[in-house]
């Protein structure tokens, strides 16, 4: 069997989420941490092996204080990161065994990832040695400079890139090795930088990133709605039945 290493970068300012209050990932929702929910599916495969969560320095403590019991439950190892994502990512990689086939870097911030998805990445990784989970861009896109649009931009083969973004591991590790200063807002750029193929699959348009509050929101929303139909054995009002059904 193949072997995974997770890594969770929870290591971001969460500006764009605003307040005072908690970074994103270490908030409650529906009653677990977000950074919790982005582990647990990770957690339940027999094919990952290590599970990595990158906070920043001065979190670091007070993560691992007031988390202590998630951490041994979920046996994950916490370490520090960097001024920039691609930063945290590195610092956990080089905690990452030598033994493992695999590294799939996924969001803290992605707590509503499901193991359909993880199942489809790994898959692909596995087959292609880089896989990463998108979705089709569904709205038309602009291209828009002062507060005008400058372009209409072809969508038709547009995809929003998601997690887990998942690698052989000497692919990562070589383009981590190379990128030199060159910062990219996803694991998959470096790669394909470095000269190789990523392969996208089907990922899940509910696979939000918890990146303002409105994203809080949608996703406490979705998890009313899964509850709901998961406590009730009738289909929602809005699914079509099959007739006669
Ligand atoms: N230096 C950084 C920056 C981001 N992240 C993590 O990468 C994930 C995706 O980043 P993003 O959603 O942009 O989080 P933030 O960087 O915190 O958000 P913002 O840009 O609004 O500050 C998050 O789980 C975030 O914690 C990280 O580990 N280290
Ligand atoms: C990795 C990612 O989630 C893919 O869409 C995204 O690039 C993260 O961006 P962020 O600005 O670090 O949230």
């Amino acid at each position: 069997m193949s072997t995974f290493a997770v890594i969770l970068p929870a290591a971001g300012k969460s500006t764009r989420f605003g307040g005072a209050g908690r970074k994103k990932p270490f908030i409650y929702l529906n009653g677990r941490p977000v950074w919790v929910r982005a582990v647990e599916p990770f957690r339940a495969r027999n094919d990952v092996q290590q599970i990595v969560v990158v906070v920043s320095e001065s979190d670091f403590d007070w993560f691992r204080e007031t988390f202590e019991a998630q951490l041994k439950t979920l046996q994950v190892s916490v370490v520090v990161g960097g001024a920039e994502r691609m930063n945290s990512v590195e610092n956990a990689l080089k905690t990452v065994s030598d033994e493992t086939d695999f590294v799939a870097v996924h969001d803290a911030a992605r707590p509503l990832i499901n193991s359909e998805v993880i199942d489809r990445v790994f898959q692909k990784a596995m087959e292609e040695d880089a896989a990463i989970p998108g979705v089709r861009i569904s709205s038309t896109v602009k291209r828009v400079a002062e507060s005008s649009i400058v372009e209409t931009v072809d969508r038709s083969n547009l995809w929003a890139a998601q997690t887990p973004q998942t690698f052989r591991s000497s692919v990562l590790l070589d383009a981590y090795q190379k990128r030199g200063d060159n910062l990219a807002t996803d694991e998959a750029q470096l790669v394909e930088r470095n000269g190789r193929t990523v392969h996208v699959v089907e990922g899940d348009p509910l696979n939000l990133k918890i990146t303002t509050r409105e994203d809080l929101f949608l996703a406490e929303a979705i998890l009313k709605h899964d509850s709901a139909l998961s406590a009730s054995s009738q289909p929602p009002p809005f699914i079509d039945r099959a007739p006669g059904s």
